[in-house]
């Protein structure tokens, strides 16, 4: 498996891909132009994990309820810092009601049951919208076409899943199953990717704040929806073979844009690597929680201040099925994968250069850099 690359990009080509519209924010650029293999994310540099690395649990209701500026910092500073150090949090009392996750969980398993014919496949990495078969996914930090498709051939993801975008896109559709099908699994989505995106705007003001802008910095630079909802289901799979060199249930690999919403079951296997040590640790489900972290967009945006970290989905405990074999169970998960908007430019934030802090990356609009990603994981 690649290890994590730390690449940086070019101020020229880069540049010359950005063309600027009337609110200044970014046209999308001729993909043509991009090379993945020069935009994978840093981690971040300022290592201050070791081994007392703890995903730290933060209380959001602190934020969100807050009567005064002082007590919103303070939540705020614990998110920044759980991204500085970590790069992971776990976040209790977010608002989300714990039936809402429930009924989106429930209507995800029954969309996996159906019959593959309603289960319209994912084709193409500027939707990234449908459903992806086992074994058709490998992630890993690599770019490198060649060594991805050996990976994939050797050991591909044990997952399936199925990608939903913003359901009034002018270029892409969503790949509904027929309402008789699945009913209410449209609706169920849509109004949790709503909730979503509603909880990412939240966060990203607590960001802001712990970042020393001003509370509604991000506010115009996330509000088109440009997100992706992934429901995820690993099957139950015999040990050994998820025992084999390389194999897991998701590979290594950082997110690629600001956030990750994860919701996970009881069943557990998602490990976080402690960027000081390089061992990965498990992120045990907390009932009632969802694991965030952030992914490489906000590192860039934050000159790497806020840390991407490198995570994967391994076996959780095995049940033992006869003499000589064990069984891992069956796993599901809900990644809310949160973008800034399609077109928006993400250059170093003016808090975060400056006193001997050099911008470290050329801008990139945020579709150039997700699509150039997705194209290099999915076959
Ligand atoms: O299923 C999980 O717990 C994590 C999935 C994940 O990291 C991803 O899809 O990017
Ligand atoms: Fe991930």
């Amino acid at each position: 498996m690649a290890a994590a690359t730390s690449v940086s990009v070019p101020a020229k080509s880069l540049a010359a891909c950005a063309l600027r519209g009337p609110l200044g924010i970014a046209a999308p650029a001729p993909l043509k132009h991009f090379d993945p293999r020069r935009a994978l994310a840093n981690l971040a540099e300022d290592v201050k994990s070791d081994s007392t690395f703890r995903i730290p649990l933060i209380d959001f209701s602190k934020f969100s309820s807050a009567t005064s500026q002082s007590e919103k910092r303070q939540t705020a500073d614990e998110i920044v810092n759980g991204f500085k150090e970590v790069g992971f949090i776990y976040l209790n009392k977010h608002g989300v009601p714990d039936g809402t996750v429930q009924h989106a969980f429930q209507k995800s398993a029954e969309f996996f049951r159906l019959p593959m014919e309603e289960k319209l496949a994912w084709k193409d990495p500027r939707a990234n919208r449908g459903y992806v078969q086992i074994g058709r996914e490998r992630a890993t930090q690599s770019a490198d076409a060649e060594e991805i498709a050996q990976l994939r051939a050797k050991a591909p993801d044990f997952k399936e899943s199925m990608e939903i975008g913003r359901d009034w896109d002018k270029t892409w559709r969503n790949y509904w199953p027929q309402e008789s099908a699945a009913p209410g699994f449209r609706h169920t989505m849509l109004e949790f990717f709503q909730t979503c995106h509603d909880l990412h705007i939240l966060i990203m003001r607590a960001i802001a704040i712990g970042l020393d802008l001003d509370e509604l910095f991000f506010e115009d630079k996330i509000h088109e929806q440009y997100h992706n909802l992934r429901l995820l289901n690993y099957p139950p799979i015999r040990r050994q073979l998820l025992q084999q060199e390389g194999q897991a249930r998701a590979g290594a690999h950082s997110d690629y844009g600001t956030l990750t919403l994860l919701f996970q079951d009881s069943v557990g296997g998602l490990e976080v690597q402690n960027p000081h040590t390089k061992r990965f640790q498990p992120a045990t489900p907390i009932p009632g929680t969802i694991v965030i972290n952030a992914g490489d967009l906000l590192a860039r945006w934050s000159n790497d201040i806020l840390r991407s970290t490198l995570h994967r989905v391994v076996a959780p405990p095995a049940q033992k099925v006869s003499e000589t074999e064990s069984l891992t169970p069956a796993r599901q998960s809900i990644a809310f994968f949160c973008n800034p908007n399609q077109g928006a430019r993400i250059s170093c934030l003016p808090t975060c250069m400056g006193a001997g802090r050099e911008s470290k990356y050329a801008p990139v609009t945020t579709e150039e850099y997700i699509v150039g990603r997705l194209s290099a994981t999915y076959h």
